[in-house]
């Protein structure tokens, strides 16, 4: 069996990382006492005993973690947003490229992706890589997300508070935590204008990529490509070209994927084919979170990529 300490247990990340390793056959959690889990020397000697330390933390008590991992040569995973474009760390997305996986197996420092930016990559990124979108393109997202996606604190707005909104853009300043990471892991050459949002519900979250393509490339190469690149990963499914869920009721919602570690790539296209919308649809705290924080855990522990992940 190996050890893992989640550092914030009890926070909205933490609880669903917890509840999704409890079931699982080779791994032991180790908690700390709730009345010490702000004391340093407490982390410390759990830090120590742990395969992994999985931190759930906001960014700053995440960065004083990592210190003390640094000074005891521990392993860390960290889902707090501070190490995604760092030196020294590997990016969590094991479905970025094919040598992905193997640089997280073998990482003492894996940071785990953002939600908006799991969507935005695993939609850019090949595009790019292939030459079928410009890297100096000039690119817009939008995207909304359930409100578990802003912690205890948006949680308890929403659940408790009386001011919370049907639907909120924020970010208007465009300078959202972000857009390094889309950008560096997209591999384009300029951060994207991005307009995130919240709506009155709890997990899930859509992410939009609008295209107007020119030159011979279509929207159907797009799908293809996509199609062709996840063909072999459990968790990323690339819907048909043009393919709407649920014609019946012909809304694209955020749902469907609630306590998955799945992520759905839609490539909707107008009657011309060269112009549209990209999609991803996951659960924020699925892949968008904890499904990839176990997603990654499995990675750096040696067990299969699925254990303890929900399908
Ligand atoms: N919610 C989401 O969808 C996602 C969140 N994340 C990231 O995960 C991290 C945690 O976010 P989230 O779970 O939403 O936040 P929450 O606010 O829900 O939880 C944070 C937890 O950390 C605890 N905590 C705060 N400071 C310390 C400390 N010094 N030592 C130990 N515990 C501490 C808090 O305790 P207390 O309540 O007592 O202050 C709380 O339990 C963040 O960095 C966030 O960016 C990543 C992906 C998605
Ligand atoms: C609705 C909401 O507030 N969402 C958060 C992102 C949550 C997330 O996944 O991001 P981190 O892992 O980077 O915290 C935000 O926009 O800051």
């Amino acid at each position: 069996m190996k050890k893992v300490f989640i550092d914030g247990e009890t926070g909205t990340t933490g609880l669903q990382v917890r509840d999704r390793l409890v079931n699982h056959p080779n791994i032991d959690i180790i908690s700390i006492d709730p009345a010490k889990k702000r004391d340093v020397e407490e982390k410390r000697r759990l830090m120590k005993e742990a395969d992994v330390t999985v931190l759930c933390l906001p960014d700053d008590a995440a960065k004083d973690s990592v210190a003390l991992a640094k000074e005891e040569g521990c392993r860390i995973l960290d889902a707090s947003s501070v190490h995604r474009v760092a030196e020294g760390w590997v990016y969590g997305l094991p479905e970025l490229d094919v040598t992905q996986r193997d640089k997280i197996k073998t990482a003492q420092f894996v940071s785990n992706p953002g939600c908006y930016p799991t969507g935005a990559i695993l939609l850019l990124k090949p595009l790019v890589e292939a030459g079928l979108l410009p890297a100096a393109g000039d690119y817009s997202i939008n995207a909304i997300s359930g409100y578990s996606g802003g912690g205890n604190a948006l949680i308890d707005r929403y659940e408790n508070g009386e001011d919370a909104p049907i639907f909120g853009a924020y970010g208007l300043t465009f300078n959202h935590k972000h857009l390094p990471e889309i950008k560096t892991w997209s591999g384009i050459n300029k951060a994207p204008i991005f307009v995130p949002s919240v709506g009155n519900f709890s997990q899930g979250m859509l992410t939009f990529l609008p295209i107007q393509l020119t030159g011979e490339t279509t929207m159907a190469q797009l799908q293809a490509k996509l199609a062709d690149v996840y063909a072999s990963d459990s968790f990323v499914k690339v819907n048909d070209f043009n393919a709407v869920e649920d014609a019946a009721a012909p809304f694209l919602t955020p749902h469907g994927l609630e306590n998955t570690n799945l992520v759905e790539l839609s490539v909707l296209s107008a009657p011309d084919n060269q112009s549209g919308v990209l999609v991803a649809k996951l659960d924020n705290l699925g892949k968008g979170a904890s499904g990839a924080a176990v997603q990654n855990l499995n990675i750096m522990l040696g067990f299969a990529e699925e254990t303890a992940v929900n399908l």
